[in-house]
C-alpha cells in the first residue's frame, strides 16, 4: 500500500498557489511543505484550472502575470458592472469574447522584423501586421521580390511603415545586418517573426542551415535585445515551424528534422525559469500544407521522397491559402497567454492549440510539459 495522501487546509494551499505566482519553484514548495511534487503540482493545476483566463484554448503552464493581466481585468470589471446597471444578459461566452477583445496585443505602432518576406506566408503575414497598423522590415535571400513587395506594400500601407533589407539568413553577417536594419529603421523590435525557409531532401547541409540554424541566430538575436533584464523592451518570437515539426512524413525526412528541432528550440526557451524577468515570449506556428510557392516548386521537383503521392492526397483533399495561414500568426502574436504554444493549423482542423500540461517527472516538474489531446 502507497503513503496515505496527506489533507491540506484552504490556507495552506492559497499559500503554496501565491508562493508559486511570486516564483517559488514546485521543487522548493515540496520540500518547504514536506510533500511530493506531484501534490504540488495537483494543487496548483486545480488553481489554473480554476483561473483560466479569457485567452480561451491555453492552458497556461506559465506562472506570468503582468501589469496587463490587472489592467485587462479592471477593464473587463467596469464593463460587466456597466452591463449589469444596464439590466443586459452575461453568459460566460459573452464575458470571455469581450475579454479577448480587450486583451489582444494592439499591433498598432509596433515593430515587426520577419525573415523570408519576398513572397508565400512571409508576405501574407506582412499584409496582415501592416493592416493592423504595424510598422514591418522583412528580409529576404530574393532581392528582385523583396523589392517588388516593398513596392507593392508601400504603395497600400505607406513608404515610412514597410521596408526590405536583401539577406541570406543562412549567412550569420547578413542575417546580423537584417536585424541591425530593422533595430535602426524601426527604433526597437518588438516582435521577430522567423519564416524564410526551404524544402530539398538533396541538400541537408543547406535546410539545416536556413530552417534550424537561421530560426535559432535569429531567436537568440531577438531575445538579446527584448530581454527586460538587459535593459530591452520585451517581445514576442514567433517561428513558423511545420505540422512535420510535430511528426513523420516519409516524403521528407530532413525537413522534419529541421522543423522538429525549431519546435523543441522555441518550446524549450518557452520555460526558462526566467521566462518573467525576460518578458519575451515564445511561440511555434505548425501549419500543415498551404498553397505557396514553395509548395508548387516542391511538387514540380525530385525534392522530396513519394512525390506523386502527395500530389494525390493534395487532388483529394485541398490546400489551405496563405492568408489562412497568415491569420493564424497574427492569433499567436495578439494571445497575451500563450507563452510556450504550439497551433496547429490545417485544411481539416483549421486553427487549434496543442495543449500542454505540466507534468511531474523526477522532482523536475516545473521543467517538463506533455501535451494532451
Ligand atoms: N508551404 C507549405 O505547405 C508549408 C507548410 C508548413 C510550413 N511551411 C513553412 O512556412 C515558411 C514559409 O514557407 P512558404 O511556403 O511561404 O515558402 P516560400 O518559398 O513561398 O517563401 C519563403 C521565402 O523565404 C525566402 N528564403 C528562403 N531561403 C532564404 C534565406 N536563406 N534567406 C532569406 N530568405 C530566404 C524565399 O526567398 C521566399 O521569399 C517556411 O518556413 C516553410 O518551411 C510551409
Ligand atoms: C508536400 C511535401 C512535403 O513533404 C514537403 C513540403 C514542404 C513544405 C510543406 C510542409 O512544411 C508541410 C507539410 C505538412 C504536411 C502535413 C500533413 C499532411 O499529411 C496533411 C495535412 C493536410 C492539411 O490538412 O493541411
Amino acid at each position: 500500500m502507497g503513503p496515505k495522501k496527506k489533507m491540506m487546509s484552504i490556507e495552506l494551499k492559497s499559500e503554496i498557489v501565491e508562493k508559486h505566482e511570486q516564483g517559488v519553484r514546485v521543487i522548493d514548495l515540496a520540500r518547504m511543505y514536506g510533500c511530493s511534487t506531484s501534490m504540488i503540482c495537483s494543487e496548483l493545476k486545480q488553481e489554473l484550472i480554476k483561473g483560466t483566463t479569457p485567452a480561451r484554448g491555453v492552458t497556461i503552464i506559465s506562472k506570468l502575470r503582468t501589469s496587463l493581466h490587472e489592467k485587462m481585468e479592471k477593464l473587463l470589471i467596469v464593463w460587466v458592472t456597466e452591463k449589469q446597471l444596464q439590466g443586459g444578459t452575461l453568459t460566460q461566452s459573452i464575458m470571455w469574447e469581450k475579454a479577448r477583445a480587450i486583451y489582444v496585443m494592439d499591433l498598432r505602432g509596433k515593430s515587426v522584423f520577419l525573415t523570408g518576406g519576398a513572397r508565400g506566408l512571409g508576405r501574407g503575414i506582412v499584409e496582415e501586421l501592416l493592416s493592423l497598423g504595424a510598422k514591418v522590415l522583412f528580409c529576404d535571400v530574393n532581392v528582385e521580390q523583396g523589392r517588388v513587395t516593398e513596392v507593392e506594400l508601400q504603395k497600400q500601407y505607406g513608404a515610412d511603415v514597410v521596408f526590405f533589407q536583401e539577406a541570406d539568413v543562412s549567412d550569420e553577417e547578413q542575417h546580423k545586418a537584417a536585424f541591425a536594419a530593422a533595430v535602426s529603421k524601426l527604433g526597437v523590435v518588438d516582435i521577430c517573426v522567423n519564416n524564410a525557409g526551404i524544402s530539398d531532401e538533396n541538400s541537408w547541409e543547406k535546410v539545416l542551415e536556413v530552417n534550424t540554424g537561421a530560426y535559432i541566430r535569429g531567436s537568440l538575436l531577438a531575445l538579446k535585445h527584448m530581454r527586460r533584464d538587459l535593459g530591452g523592451c520585451g517581445g514576442v518570437i514567433i517561428n513558423v515551424a511545420s505540422l512535420l515539426g510535430l511528426m513523420p512524413m516519409a516524403t521528407s525526412p530532413v525537413y522534419a528534422a529541421s522543423k522538429h528541432a525549431v519546435v523543441g528550440f522555441t518550446t524549450s526557451w518557452a520555460m526558462s525559469p526566467d521566462q518573467k524577468e525576460h518578458g519575451v515570449r515564445w511561440c511555434c506556428l505548425c501549419p500543415g500544407i498551404f498553397n505557396s510557392e514553395l509548395l508548387q516548386e516542391t511538387l514540380n521537383s525530385n525534392r522530396v521522397y513519394h512525390v506523386q503521392d502527395v500530389q494525390q492526397y493534395l487532388q483529394d483533399h485541398g490546400v489551405m491559402p496563405v492568408s489562412q495561414v497568415a491569420q493564424a500568426v497574427i492569433k499567436l502574436i495578439q494571445d497575451p497567454d500563450n507563452n510556450g504554444a504550439i497551433l496547429e493549423v490545417s485544411l481539416a482542423k483549421g486553427a487549434r492549440y496543442r495543449r500542454r500540461q505540466i507534468v511531474d517527472r523526477d522532482g523536475v516538474s516545473d521543467l517538463v510539459v506533455v501535451d494532451t489531446y
